[in-house]
């Protein structure tokens, strides 16, 4: 596959889970704005996902504050509007100037039992309201351990881009999150990101013509840190990363962004 071209600028997206209530946010992207450069900007995407209560007042010292830093949420509603209590719409969050949303993240597979059709049409929602979904898919370790990760993989990302056409997924993020590497300390090696993602890049071509999959970013997720991002991020098709912990320290995440001055 191509190497990373300028029209994949790379992403930095911290996955803050249900960490940091709106004072601690504030805080926390202070810090991180503090740290932040402009040629840092100009390198890379920086983007935090705080929990839903969180976000007005991230965007309010975006705002006040003229950052580049950008921001969105960690889920998204498929419906519209109407009575689903507890739901948050993907117009909700285009009002708050959500660049992004996370659909079909691990977590909310596996504890709301969230199928692949579920997060298409959550997808599908988010694009509607001029979001990009950043679209989670991964393997767990039995299916790691047997060899049917790229099949896994392919078929989850088969189910999340049903019915989007190419004009669309060209916005859409996908993040390649093996389950037994989330939160544990284990990484899967630079080797083995570059397998999965470089699968998932084949299937775009598969299934879209005229470019996008040279242009979709493909970001890597699980235990991503200083010490081992820098490896990571050599691979041609891996275009960013979805931090977890490490982004809930702003240093370690400005770090992270800074992957270029690290050694691989
Ligand atoms: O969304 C982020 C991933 O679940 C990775 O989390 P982690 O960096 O804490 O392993």
């Amino acid at each position: 596959m191509a190497p990373a071209t300028p029209s994949r600028k790379p992403l930095m997206a911290g996955n803050w889970k249900m960490n940091n209530n709106h004072l601690e946010a504030i805080a926390l992207v202070q810090k991180m704005a503090f740290a932040l450069k402009e040629a840092d900007y100009d390198a890379v995407d920086v983007a935090v996902l705080p929990p839903f209560t969180a976000i007005r007042s991230v965007q309010t010292l975006v705002d006040a504050d003229r950052l580049g830093i950008q921001y969105g949420a960690q889920d998204v509603s498929q419906h519209a509007s109407g009575a689903y209590t507890g739901e948050i719409s993907a117009s909700m969050l285009a009002k708050l100037k959500c660049s992004y949303a996370v659909v079909g993240h691990s977590e909310r597979r596996q504890y709301h039992a969230e199928t692949d059709e579920i997060v298409n049409a959550k997808a599908r929602a988010a694009l509607a309201a001029d979001i990009s979904p950043i679209l989670c898919v991964g393997e767990g370790l039995d299916v790691r351990k047997a060899g049917g990760q790229v099949a896994h993989v392919l078929a989850q990302l088969d189910g999340g881009l049903a019915k989007i056409p190419a004009d669309q997924v060209r916005r859409t993020v996908i993040a390649y999150e093996p389950v037994w590497a989330i939160g544990t300390g284990e990484t899967a090696t630079p080797k083995d990101a570059q397998e999965v993602c470089a699968a998932i890049r084949t299937r775009l071509a598969e299934l879209y013509d005229g470019g996008p999959a040279d242009e979709v970013r493909i970001l890597y997720g699980g235990s991503v840190k200083g010490g081992n991002i820098a490896g990571i991020m050599a691979q041609d098709d891996v275009d960013g990363a979805l931090v977890g912990g490490a982004s809930l320290d702003p240093g370690e995440f400005v770090k992270i962004c800074r992957y270029r001055d690290l050694p691989v």
